[in-house]
């Protein structure tokens, strides 16, 4: 609520102004006063300004006795000046002007126009006077004494004593002791009326309406609005008139005590003002020089202020903020999360301080620490938003430098013991979770320690730098390669499903490194010895693998360095075994050392070959013939499948072409294929040129794959399975009944043949499942419109069983092993005769 002192003074102002013109003259104002019950009349000219004031006290200097004295135009008697004041002027300001013109009444002026008078009275009433006026009595006021005269006094003395002694009213006594009573607003009824000449016994008002003097004056003020008089005769114990007080004299005698209390209240105000404005402007001293960016906004978040140091972080200006929301500098770098939760937070808590990547005008990103907090008013409502944020980017970046110096090897940027540690750990949680297996490999490199002896440590810190780097390129994605100390590294190899390809990375390393290579002007011959642990099988705790690992280093090192060993002896075997044959096989193909057989492929019932299988053979010059079921996984991961399977095709292909051409063959010859080399070789453009190469029609050609391969539903093979039906190559699904085959998948596959696995045909003459197994397939065939081929025919009694059930091509020992090239010619031409 506003307090009574701030308020306008058109609130207490009275409104109905009593006005007449400068030429009306005083008998005439007078009785209009009289009429409206107006204690006073404003003089208008003709341009509407109020040029004057006339009031119940001027009517005492009226000579009553001289009637031109009635009949003055009242220009000439009125008051002048008429202090005027604006409508809005606080009743605080009314007081100062009042105290310092001396008055007691002002007109109130609204857009050009008198709307209204104010008194002290006014003032005084509107701050509520009642506390002051029931503390006080009426023999504790300072009235002016009281004037007595007689009833037969002339009303000329009676006038005069007022005037002189500036009285609103005097007493009459009458012979009989009682009392009657005169006042200004007698007078001015008497310059109306022209009764000039009267005693005042005559005139005055009687009986008087009195109190007390022990009456409080807000007792008093009661009984003057009650009878609605203006003045009130007061007796003493004696019943002799002590005063005669009007509502003026009340509010007179408790004028002072009110304006003291006022100019106090005032006083302490414009204190309190003064310290305001001065932390106001001390507030605004800290917005403008503060090293802090500081963002008001409105309760929708747009931007209203926001201060220099805002400009010179984001380099945004006032100009270009104001309006906007503080999006202007979102950087993306948070999630919409982020920013639903530090909303959740202001509208909840009212505040949120956290750290925000946000982006500067020029583009560049920048940290800050950010304290925004929601300003509210009494319901609650928020009105403004005030966000304070300092720039941190130089700290986080300090932070992050000593955070990586701590966790990084200073010579070489690699990880140091510390966070390999902690990245062992996290390997060890993720493949237990995920049942997965790991390698740590454990690297000391040999000689070092000369190097460093003789060449100086800037040649060992040169060296151990390329190494660094060297391990970094020939790591795969993902994996970790960290410097432990001095010449120790290691490296976590993730998501390893082999023990082979973790001897084939091993190799590689020590292959990278054992390279001979200049150090400070030096050719200097380094190698490595390196020592491997595997999850989960060498430990299950970080500790014991990094232990294990250094332990099968020691031993690389005791055979001779430049070498790796796993901690698991039996590891290790099978590690080695499978280098070497990697190894040799390598040189296989360089050395011509790779044959193909083949198996001829019959009509059932009547043993008439109607063409054949490939079959890859090995004949390694100390192993003699080696299977492909041993080579072709070794291969395969070593991707060495690619080069083989196209070599066997060239091969193949080029048999076709020579048999075709000797009349020998009609029909096709069926080629391995794996998985690997569907995936990850162009196969399509190889079978392509070779058909080419060869002048051979695509019938000419068959590639089985097996069944498993043909249930992976890896897009990318499905499509490489139809372009190569689409170059007319028959294909057909090996091993069948040994995979779990979805009959729905099967049948959108783009191939024409099953061949039944041999594991149901060896033992189908004695076993009932296999026979019910190999009837299964043969109607599935059939039903799904595939020819059928039976492997492993062995026996008679299995043969006739095929035939018997509706299989009719097969092929097995019983017609003939796989056999090379010239001797299955030599069958073919046989066939011919
Ligand atoms: N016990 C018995 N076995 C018989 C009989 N008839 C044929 N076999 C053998 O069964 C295997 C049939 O080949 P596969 O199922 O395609 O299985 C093949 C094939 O998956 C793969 N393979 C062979 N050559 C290649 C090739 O060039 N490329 C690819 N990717 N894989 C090949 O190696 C596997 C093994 O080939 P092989 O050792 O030649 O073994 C051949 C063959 O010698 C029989 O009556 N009784």
């Amino acid at each position: 609520m506003m307090s009574p002192l701030m308020q306008p003074i058109e609130q207490i102002a009275s409104t109905d102004i009593l006005s007449c013109s400068p030429e009306t003259l005083v008998r005439e104002a007078a009785a209009m006063m009289m009429e409206s019950g107006c204690g006073s009349i404003v003089v208008f000219n003709s341009a509407e300004q109020a040029i004057g004031i006339w009031t119940e006290t001027d009517a005492l200097s009226v000579d009553l006795s001289d009637e031109t004295s009635r009949c003055l135009p009242i220009r000439e008697v009125m008051s002048t000046p008429v202090v005027t004041l604006p409508h809005h002027m606080s009743v605080h300001d009314v007081v100062g002007q009042f105290r310092n013109n001396a008055i007691r009444h002002a007109l109130v002026e609204k857009q050009g126009k008198i709307i209204g008078l104010v008194s002290l009275s006014d003032v005084v009433l509107c701050q509520g006077t009642e506390a002051f006026l029931g503390l006080k009595r009426l023999d504790g006021i300072q009235a002016k004494p009281v004037v007595v005269l007689q009833s037969s006094d002339s009303l000329a003395a009676a006038l005069a004593s007022m005037r002189e002694q500036e009285l609103t009213a005097i007493g009459v006594q009458f012979a009989d002791g009682s009392y009657g009573i005169l006042t200004q607003r007698d007078v001015v009824g008497l310059v109306a009326s022209g009764r000039g000449q009267a005693e005042l016994g005559d005139i005055c008002t009687r009986p008087v309406i009195g109190v007390s003097v022990s009456t409080s004056l807000l007792q008093a003020r009661r009984v003057i609005l009650q009878h609605q008089i203006r003045h009130l005769a007061v007796f003493d114990a004696e019943h002799r008139l002590a005063h005669i007080i009007g509502f003026r004299e009340i509010i007179q005698s408790i004028e002072h005590e009110f304006l003291l209390e006022l100019h106090g209240a005032l006083r302490e105000r414009d204190e309190a003002l003064v310290q305001s404005r001065q932390s106001l402007l001390l507030a605004d001293k800290v917005f403008e020089a503060t090293m802090e960016g500081i963002v008001i906004t409105d309760g929708n978040g747009f931007i209203q202020s926001v201060n220099p140091a805002f400009t010179r972080i984001t380099g945004y200006s006032r100009e270009e903020a104001i309006g906007k929301t503080p999006a202007l500098l979102k950087s993306g770098k948070q999630s919409p999360e982020f920013y639903e939760y530090l909303w959740r937070c202001l509208r909840n808590d009212g505040a949120w301080q956290g750290e925000v990547i946000n982006r500067r005008k020029n583009g560049l990103l920048y940290t800050e620490h950010l304290s925004i907090t929601a300003i509210r008013d009494e319901r609650g409502e928020c009105l403004h938003y005030v966000a304070v944020f300092s720039d941190i980017t130089q700290r986080k970046q300090a932070e992050e430098r000593l955070h990586f110096l701590a966790n990084h090897d200073a010579l070489t940027g690699l990880p140091n013991r510390t966070l390999f540690i902690e990245k062992l750990q996290s390997a060890v949680e993720q493949a237990r979770q995920y049942d997965r297996r790991f390698a740590l490999l454990f690297i000391d490199l040999d000689r070092f320690k000369m190097v460093n002896d003789t060449l100086g440590h800037h040649a060992g810190d040169e060296l151990l730098v390329r190494i660094a780097s060297e391990l970094q390129r020939i790591a795969p994605n993902l994996s970790t390669v960290a410097r432990l100390s001095g010449d120790e590294f290691t490296v976590l190899l993730e998501n390893i499903v082999t023990v082979q390809q973790v001897a084939s990375r091993a190799q590689s390393i020590l292959d990278a490194i054992s390279a001979e290579s200049t150090v400070a002007g030096q050719g200097v011959f380094i190698s490595a010895s390196i020592g491997i642990s595997m999850f989960p099988e060498d430990g299950a705790m970080a500790d014991a693998l990094l232990v294990n690992a250094d332990t099968a280093m020691y031993r690389a090192k005791e055979r001779g360095k430049n070498n790796f060993q796993f901690y698991t002896a039996d590891m290790n075997a099978r590690a080695i075994e499978r280098l070497k044959m990697e190894y040799s096989l390598h040189r296989a193909l360089a050395q011509n050392e790779l044959e193909v057989w083949y198996q001829p492929k019959v009509e059932l019932s009547s043993g008439r070959i109607i063409g054949a299988e490939a079959l890859l053979r090995w004949r390694h010059p100390d192993m003699g013939l080696i299977s492909p079921a041993q080579f072709i996984p070794i291969a395969e991961e070593s991707s060495l499948i690619t080069s083989i399977g196209e070599w066997v095709l060239d091969s193949s292909c080029a048999a076709i072409r020579r048999w075709r051409d000797a009349g020998l063959l009609q029909g096709r010859i069926a080629v391995n294929v794996s998985g690997r080399q569907l995936k990850y070789s162009s196969i399509v453009d190889t079978v392509a040129c070779m058909l080419e190469r060869y002048a051979l029609p695509s019938s000419a050609l068959e590639l089985e794959i097996t069944e498993s391969v043909a249930m992976d539903e890896d897009s990318g093979m499905v499509e490489v399975l139809h372009r190569l039906q689409a170059l007319g190559i028959y294909l057909s699904i090996d091993d069948f009944g040994t995979g779990y085959s979805s009959l729905s998948y099967l049948k959108r596959l783009p191939v024409r043949g099953l061949k039944i696995d041999q594991s149901f045909i060896m033992d189908l003459h004695q076993d009932r499942d296999d026979a019910a197994i190999t009837q299964a397939i043969i109607s599935i065939a059939r039903s799904l419109g595939l020819d059928l081929v039976a492997e492993g025919v062995e026996l008679d009694e299995q043969r006739r069983f095929l035939v018997e059930q509706g299989c009719h091509c097969g092929q097995g020992y019983l017609f003939s092993k796989p056999v090379p090239a010239d001797a299955f010619e030599a069958l073919l031409r046989a066939q011919q005769v």
